[in-house]
């Protein structure tokens, strides 16, 4: 697909994706405990439990969630800048650590949760306020009874990379 096509389409899809969205907010432990991590991904994605908060404050959404694989999408913009110059890493790193949990999430079943032990981010390129919008796609590499592990890449609609992780979760029961 050519890049203005992929544009199009990631713009069209977060258009209709938001509107379904349920305000900011977070999940109760019951309604965590009881779910899967694919049917509390879905309960987000059909507006029955709230978006993360985070993603209100950075002003990124999730678009995308299936087994070991989650995408967030997000267009930087000045808010996000630090002050020399370009988006502050802490904005990729957020989106990163954001994508590769929920891609473990996605693995789990009802009864367990997660949490980050440690996120490498690799900085490529810049984001700028010029960037348009990007996608963090997280992708799991191996989910074991106590420790899972997954990397995201961070691309635009020309599949340009702009950073990458890879993270270790540690799982336990909630
Ligand atoms: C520049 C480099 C570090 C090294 O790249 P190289 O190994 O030399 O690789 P390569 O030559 O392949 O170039 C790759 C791309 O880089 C571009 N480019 C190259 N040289 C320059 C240059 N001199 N100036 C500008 N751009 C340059 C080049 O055109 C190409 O892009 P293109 O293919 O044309 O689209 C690159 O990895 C990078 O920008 N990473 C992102 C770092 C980042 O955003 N960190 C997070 C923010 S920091 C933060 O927030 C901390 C903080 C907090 C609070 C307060 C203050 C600070």
């Amino acid at each position: 697909m050519e890049s203005h096509e992929k544009l199009k389409q990631w713009q069209e899809e977060e258009a209709s994706i938001r509107p379904v969205l349920a305000a900011p907010g977070v999940a109760t432990r019951e309604q965590l405990r009881e779910r899967s991590g694919m049917e509390f991904l879905n309960d987000i994605f059909q507006g029955k439990l709230p978006v993360a908060p985070i993603g209100a404050l950075m002003d990124f959404i999730p678009v995308h969630a299936d087994k070991g694989v989650m995408i967030f999408q997000g267009s930087p913009g000045p808010q996000h800048y630090n002050p020399i110059g370009m988006v502050h890493g802490g904005y990729a790193a957020t989106l990163l650590d954001s994508c590769v949990g929920c891609a473990i999430h996605t693995m789990l079943p009802a009864g367990k949760g997660y949490s980050t032990l440690e996120l490498k981010v690799n900085y490529i390129r810049a984001l700028t306020d010029k960037t348009g919008p990007i996608r963090a796609e997280g992708r799991v590499i191996n989910v074991g009874s106590q420790v899972a592990v997954a990397e995201g890449r961070i691309t635009d609609a020309s599949g340009k990379l702009y950073a990458h992780a890879t993270t270790t979760c540690l799982v336990f029961s909630i």
